[in-house]
Parts: C-alpha cells; sequence; structure tokens
C-alpha cells in the first residue's frame, strides 16, 4: 500500500513537546501490529483516524511508554521511551478509551490530585490544583464525590482532568469524548485547542478533528494518508463508504 500524503497547512512547530518514531516494530500477542513505522510528530493538534484494530491505540501506548516497541526507537520530547519510561507519566498524560482501565481512586480530588503527588508537589497544593481544574470545568465541589457514582461521562471528564494536572507537555487521547454529552464535548474541544501542549487524539467522530493540524489515517498498522484534515478525513470516509457498501452486498 503507498501512503496518500498531503501538506498540512501549517508549518511544523518543532517547539512543542514533539515526537517520534524510528523503525518501530511492534507485536501484540503474537500478532504485528506495526512493522518498520517511521513518523515525525512536530504538529500541535494531530488525529489518528482508521478502522477497529488498525492500531491507533496502540501507537498512544507506544508514545506514552505503556508500550515499547520490539525493535526500532520511540522518541517523546526528546527522550527515549525505553531509556526514559518513568519520566513519562510526568510528559504525556494520557486518557484511555475505557475509564475503567484508567481510574484507580475512590474519590475525584484523589484521582485528579494524583499526578501533581507524583510529580513531587504537596498534599494542599495538589488538591488546590485539583479543586482549581474542576471548578474551571464546571465541576465546583466534586472532590470528594465518589467515581463510582458518576455517569461515564463524568467518569471521562474526571480522566481528562486528571491527566491535565500533572501538566503535561503532549496529551494522548484516546476516543475521550466517547461518553461526553454535546455541551461538555464542545466546552472540551475549545478548552483543548486552547492549552499549551501538543494534542494527538484517536477518535472515530471525524468531525472532533476538522480543526486540527494534520490526520493520520492508520489501515492494518500502516499509514494509508497523512496530512492536511480536509483530504485525509475525505479519503478515510471514501473508504468508509466502500467498505460499508462491500458489506451490505455480502450473502
Ligand atoms: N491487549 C492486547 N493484546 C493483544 N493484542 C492486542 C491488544 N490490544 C490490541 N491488540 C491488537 O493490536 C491491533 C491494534 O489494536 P488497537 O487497539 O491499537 O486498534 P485501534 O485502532 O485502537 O482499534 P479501535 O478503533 O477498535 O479502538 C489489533 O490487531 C488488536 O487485535
Amino acid at each position: 500500500m503507498i501512503a496518500m500524503t498531503f501538506p498540512v497547512a501549517s508549518a511544523p512547530d518543532m517547539s512543542a513537546a514533539g515526537a517520534r518514531l524510528d523503525g518501530v516494530r511492534l507485536s501484540r500477542a503474537g500478532r504485528v501490529v506495526f512493522e518498520g513505522l517511521d513518523l515525525v510528530l512536530p504538529e500541535r493538534r494531530i488525529g489518528l483516524v482508521g478502522d477497529n484494530g488498525s492500531g491507533k491505540s496502540t501507537l498512544l501506548r507506544l508514545l506514552n511508554g505503556l508500550l515499547l516497541p520490539d525493535a526500532g526507537t520511540v522518541e517523546v520530547c526528546g527522550l527515549e521511551t525505553r531509556a526514559h519510561r518513568r519520566a513519562l507519566p510526568g510528559l504525556a498524560g494520557f486518557v484511555f478509551q475505557n475509564v475503567d482501565h484508567q481510574i484507580i481512586f475512590p474519590t475525584v480530588g484523589e484521582e485528579i490530585a494524583f499526578g501533581p503527588l507524583e510529580q513531587g508537589m504537596g498534599k494542599a497544593g495538589a488538591h488546590a490544583r485539583a479543586n482549581h481544574l474542576l471548578a474551571a470545568h464546571g465541576c465546583a465541589g466534586w472532590e470528594g464525590r465518589a467515581v463510582e457514582e458518576l455517569s461515564e461521562g463524568q467518569k471521562q471528564l474526571v480522566c481528562i482532568l486528571a491527566a491535565l494536572a500533572g501538566g503535561p507537555r503532549l496529551l494522548l487521547l484516546d476516543e475521550p469524548f466517547a461518553s461526553l454529552d454535546l455541551p461538555t464535548r464542545l466546552f472540551l474541544s475549545e478548552r483543548l485547542a486552547g492549552l499549551d501542549l501538543q494534542v494527538v487524539m484517536a477518535t472515530h467522530d471525524l468531525h472532533l478533528l476538522e480543526g486540527f493540524d494534520r490526520v493520520i489515517w492508520l489501515d492494518r498498522g500502516r499509514i494509508a494518508a497523512d496530512g492536511a484534515p480536509g483530504a485525509v478525513l475525505a479519503a478515510y470516509a471514501d473508504h468508509a463508504r466502500a467498505k460499508a457498501a462491500a458489506q451490505g452486498s455480502l450473502p
């Protein structure tokens, strides 16, 4: 397969956090997901699209060091993930596709304060930061709430705030808005766009990526298209329609 490439509108901003993959090979459960994957990721807003199982979550997990490549290297903010695995959570905030894989504390305040505490902030400061973030996102007074009593969307919001609380330079979002209501989605999209950090977001909601700097379409671990959102999203939507039509014609 030859990748389609489309020029991105904005010049790459190398002063942003930035990440790169060189010759990455990765197998999961004996199945090759990536083979010889090369990517330079300097843009501030990068979207990942692709069919189920195409490698979006796996790529995000390589970028936050949860997965290490079998061969090749991954660099985030200039740090090679194999050598700097312990520093990565402070640099790269991660929001999981499944909130239950992320949340570890019983209360909202503890969950959000965890990142700052891990980075050495005192307890009072960490909880003050958690309260400030909650208040800034329309959730004042939530700090004592039991996480298990929140709705899925509310949990998703808590996960996003927890990822932001650590002050990351790179925010990795895996289907972060799937359960959020429309007002919260719109509010958070705008808010994330205004933050001074790099965002890499995997989503099946193509509209969310229209204002991004760059979109990468992954197809079975390979780059099918890469570049300006308009062109890449149109190419992916064409593929999706063709695939759906082909499935519809099956007996
Ligand atoms: N925990 C796991 N153990 C083994 N293989 C896995 C695991 N998670 C994913 N894979 C495999 O890795 C490949 C890429 O999966 P990945 O989750 O990265 O896809 P995705 O593009 O994020 O899919 P989706 O849109 O469904 O979230 C798939 O072949 C999948 O079967």
